[in-house]
């Protein structure tokens, strides 16, 4: 069939497009993203959409990656030439819109680019999304509604959620024998359903059409003086709100369902959680890639806990302790006796001799001293509840103080010798003299 073109598309041609969005919507990510767009931030020891492409990657049909976003091209370009060589199957590029278009503006835009080659769907990720995306089922189930007579219009990825955490999400209500979805609300004011929109989704080229009325709509009345630029470009045309919502009583927008690891990448207490997840995924699909696979437990390694990444150019004591999940960037060197769990120490930092991370991320460039220890406090979905997802807790507590969550040191920060870092944010190239607990070190 390859090459074979028909009315509906060809269906050996998928495309995926990924939303990265752009540099203002990153600032819960603060200071990690300061440094690198939050999309380049490494977990397990690749960027967190390096992982979206892998996903990608895995189904066949997927001839190219579109990275859509507004982050400047200068930001996103090096990463894609450098990783181009690793995926020579697919092509992939990065698109840069010229303001923030929203989650369909953009897709509109480069209509053109997502149409050719004329693909029969279309995949596409949110980029502050990590985890398992059955995408290949996800696919076939969109196939197989058109086969059967249906006009799918978008498979959405859905999964279940706490009722509380759910009105942090797209919620969404079906019908449970057609999957189709009855009802649906963005981030609801009261509870909804607690089947929420993943971020994930197939989608057929007949969206087109449907944005390019609302766009057209959006044009008349902003040149009727009607719409006001809020800071918003009209051109911005939300996927959620603009399209699903109002569609669902269509009868074309489908539910697909999973309960493997999904979860938002919003905070940099969830790259710590999204580390964890995605290390276990190693665990399971590519041991090659965590410490201890190829060295075993010899002589001149470290002792390993669980799942951990050590970049191969980092130097790590053989008395250190690493583990369970940590991930260690590129020619970072750790002293004898360290002990580090629950924590990303990002490239080219020194770690000094028995000192003890727990639940931190490590900037790049830093420096910490002797006997010190750095610990944050984890904000992991609570065990407890089945469906947890993770707490995207404001950084500030009513009250005024800083809510505990794990510990960050932007890049280039130094923290000395036999000190105590607890629950604080430092931002880059701070020196710091003395223990800090509960603050954000400007
Ligand atoms: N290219 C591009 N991407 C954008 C833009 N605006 C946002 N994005 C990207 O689109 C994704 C969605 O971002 P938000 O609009 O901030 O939505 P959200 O709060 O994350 O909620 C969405 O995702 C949830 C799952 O994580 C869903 O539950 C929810 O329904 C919604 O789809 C993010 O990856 C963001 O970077 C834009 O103008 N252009």
């Amino acid at each position: 069939m390859t090459g074979l073109s028909h009315e509906g598309g060809d269906p050996d041609i998928t495309k995926a497009v990924i939303l990265i969005g752009g540099p203002q919507k990153g600032t819960r990510f603060r200071p990690l993203s300061l440094d690198v767009p939050k999309p380049l931030f490494p977990v397990a020891g690749i960027p967190l959409i390096q992982h979206l492409i892998e996903s990608c990657v895995q189904v066949p049909s997927v001839k190219e990656i579109l990275i859509l976003g507004y982050f400047s091209s200068d930001e996103i370009t090096p990463f894609i030439g450098e990783i181009r060589p690793l995926y020579p199957q697919v092509r992939i590029r990065y698109l840069q819109e010229y303001t923030r278009l929203d989650t369909a503006g953009g897709i509109y835009h480069f209509r053109d680019q997502i149409k050719a080659g004329n693909p029969s769907s279309f995949i596409i990720i949110n980029g502050d999304v990590g985890g398992d995306f059955p995408l290949q089922e996800m696919l076939a189930f969109h196939s197989n509604l058109k086969t059967s007579g249906k006009t799918p219009l978008l498979t959405i990825l859905a999964t279940e959620a706490t009722r509380q955490q759910s009105v942090n999400y797209g919620c969404i209500v079906e019908n449970k024998e057609t999957h189709s979805v009855t009802h649906y609300v963005e981030k609801p004011e009261t509870f909804v359903s607690a089947t929420i929109n993943c971020g994930v989704y197939v989608c057929s080229l007949d969206i087109f059409p449907i944005i390019s009325k609302i766009y057209a709509t959006r044009q008349q009345l902003f040149y009727d003086g009607k719409i006001e630029e809020n800071g918003e470009t009209w051109e911005s045309i939300a996927l959620e709100r603009d399209i699903i919502m109002p569609l669902t009583a269509d009868g074309n927008l489908y539910v697909y369902h999973s309960n493997r690891m999904w979860s938002q990448v919003k905070t940099a207490g969830s790259a710590i959680y999204a580390n964890r997840q995605y290390l276990a995924m190693y665990k399971r699909r590519q041991p090659e890639r965590l410490a201890g696979y190829n060295t075993g437990k010899g002589e001149g390694s470290p002792r390993i806990l669980g799942d951990v990444y050590i970049h191969p150019s980092a130097q790590v004591h053989p008395s250190c302790l690493i583990g369970p999940n940590v991930s260690i960037g590129k020619n970072v060197t750790i002293g004898p006796g360290v002990r580090i769990r629950e924590s990303i120490i990002l490239g080219d930092t020194v770690i000094q001799d028995h000192t003890l991370i727990r639940y931190t991320i490590v900037g790049w460039n830093s420096y910490i001293g002797k006997w010190t220890r750095v610990e944050g406090t984890p904000c992991d979905p609570n065990p407890n509840k089945p469906f947890a997802k993770m707490e995207n807790v404001p950084l500030f507590h009513e009250d005024g103080k800083l809510n505990p969550s794990i510990t960050i040191l932007g890049c280039h920060v130094r923290v000395p010798s036999e000190v105590v870092v607890l629950n604080s944010i430092v931002l880059p190239y701070k020196e710091l003299s003395r223990s800090f607990s509960n603050e954000i070190i400007l």
